[in-house]
């Protein structure tokens, strides 16, 4: 494992994944990679996951292609420095902010989404000139393996390389020495991988997980309302992180929830949902018991059936629901839905906020404030006021998490910048000694006032007013050149 690290690292050292020509050869090779080997890409999803091809490839790889995309678009734009204001110590100089790589990068998926969560921040590290190690899950191990047997056709295989194992494999790779490490998962690993960070001062981006809430107020849409949650909720089979986790909402929207969403359910999956091309299964046996073991003790409003040998469970809706109970208490990750039911929005709030801060925050009403107050009072990760996950889609924004769900954020121009060092450059010139004499020593009360002057003031940035400064600092430069202060 550290002979790899080490061979990634003198690739790096190399220099030559820096250039931006570099960089968008590799991006543009990734994407011929997608478009040139998609149907393995695809079966490698399906056979993990059992989703449908067409799912896979409007989850996850119009999500690779379109932030690929936009970074071929951006990325001439974002390497290039960036000149900063100057105050009047510095305005004869050259100050600008050049972004560089950070270097070696560790970047661990989860199985969820197994290709775009791997994928995706690959794209952000290379656009940023690093090299990089991937470790994908080694649950969804089909999505594994073809991303280690594909990468290496494409890239450059000494800068981006892929090592596949599980927990032993990882906690090795961990011991590694890298620039940061970029790490999807559950909470738990992520205090595993932050702590072993630590040890090299290793920064880290951790993308984890969380109870997402969604509120619905009474004054909404509800055949919309429904709809749009029973997408949100049963896509993947709730395995999705920024899946609407459960619902608060006043006791009489309850049984019309559930009503609507059963309907919904019917119209999106069929009488049989088994048979749906668009209904998934659960990843493995540990999390099928896992999520049947949330259960126990609910009032189940409709779904609940199961089937241990396909890891089968129907979109399921549970009511009432106490929140001292297991289902309440950790992410559920599956397609059970508890309504927890409040008495109205202030309630809504107290109870999101007594709690971790999550990945997500869902709010549906026709009144604009309400939304906005929401937003104001609490804390998430992201929030999609009258929809749920669509704010993962908007490459603008920076995906993330906030305290428990996580820290730092990804997608588009924020990948270019999680993995990127902000370089503040500033180059003087080795004249204008004169101007200097001020910061030297013997300090004197003269001096003092003149960088009092020269820093504290707080100037309008109109040319006029430079051009009034530039004067008044030339005379400076010129009372302390000539030894008057
Ligand atoms: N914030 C986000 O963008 C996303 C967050 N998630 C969260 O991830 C969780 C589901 O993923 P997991 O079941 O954690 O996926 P997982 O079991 O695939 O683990 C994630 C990674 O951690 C590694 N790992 C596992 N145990 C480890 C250990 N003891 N030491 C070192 N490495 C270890 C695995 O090899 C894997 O690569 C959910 O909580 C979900 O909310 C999932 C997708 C996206
Ligand atoms: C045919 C139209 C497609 C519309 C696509 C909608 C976006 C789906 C987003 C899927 C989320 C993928 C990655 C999320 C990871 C996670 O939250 O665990």
């Amino acid at each position: 494992m550290e002979r790899e690290v080490q061979r990634v690292r003198q690739a790096f050292l190399s220099g030559r994944s820096r250039p931006l020509r570099f960089r968008l050869q590799q991006l543009e090779a990734l994407r011929r990679m997608v478009q040139e080997r998609e149907k393995d890409i695809l079966a490698a999803i399906a056979a993990d996951l059992c989703k449908s091809e067409l799912n896979a490839y409007s989850q996850e790889v119009i999500t690779v292609l379109g932030e690929i995309d936009f970074m071929l678009e951006n990325l001439p734009e974002w390497v290039t420095a960036k000149p900063v204001k100057k105050n009047l110590l510095t305005m004869m100089d050259e100050a600008y902010i050049q972004p560089q790589p950070l270097g070696v990068v560790l970047i661990i998926g989860a199985w969820n989404y197994p290709f775009v969560l791997i994928i995706q921040p690959l794209i952000g590290a290379i656009a940023a000139g690093n090299a990089v190690i991937i470790k994908p899950s080694e649950l969804s191990e089909n999505t594994a393996k073809i991303v280690a047997k594909l990468l290496p056709q494409y890239l450059d295989q000494d800068l981006y390389v892929v090592i596949n194992g599980g927990v032993e494999e990882t906690t090795e790779l961990l011991k590694q020495r890298f620039d940061h490490i970029f790490y999807t998962g559950n909470t738990a690993v992520g205090k595993i991988v932050m702590e072993a960070a630590a040890k090299h001062l290793t920064p880290v981006t951790l993308e984890l997980g969380g109870k997402s809430p969604c509120y619905i107020d009474k004054d909404c849409d509800l055949d919309i309302v429904c709809r749009r949650i029973t997408w949100g909720k049963y896509m993947n089979c709730g395995q999705t992180c920024i899946a609407p986790d459960y619902i608060l909402c006043e006791a009489s929207l309850q049984s019309q929830i559930v009503w609507k969403i059963k309907e919904t359910v019917k119209e999106f999956y069929g009488e049989n949902i088994k048979e749906s091309p668009d209904y998934e299964r659960i990843i493995n046996l540990r999390h099928f018991k896992r999520i049947l073991s949330l259960l126990e003790g609910q009032k189940i409003a409709f779904g609940g059936e199961t089937d241990e040998a396909t890891r089968y469970i129907a979109p399921t809706v549970l009511t009432d629901v106490d929140p001292k109970t297991k289902v309440m208490q950790e992410e559920i990750f599956g397609p059970v839905l508890p309504i927890v039911p409040v008495k109205n929005v202030d309630e809504a709030i107290d109870f999101i906020n007594e709690r971790e801060k999550p990945l997500a925050l869902y709010v549906f009403s026709h009144n604009h404030k309400l939304i906005k107050r929401m937003i104001d009072e609490t804390s998430s990760g992201g929030v999609t006021g009258n929809d749920v996950i669509m704010h993962f889609t908007l490459n603008s924004f920076p995906f993330g998490g906030v305290g428990s769900s996580g820290m730092g954020a990804y997608h588009g121009k924020h990948s270019f910048d999680t993995f990127s060092h902000q370089r503040p450059c500033l180059l003087k010139s080795l004249k204008r000694e004169g101007a200097n004499k001020l910061r030297y020593p013997p300090n004197s009360q003269s001096k003092v006032d003149w960088g009092k002057f020269f820093l504290l003031k707080r100037f309008n940035k109109e040319k006029l007013g430079l051009l009034v400064l530039t004067f008044l600092g030339i005379v400076a430069a010129v009372l302390v050149k000539a030894g008057y202060y």
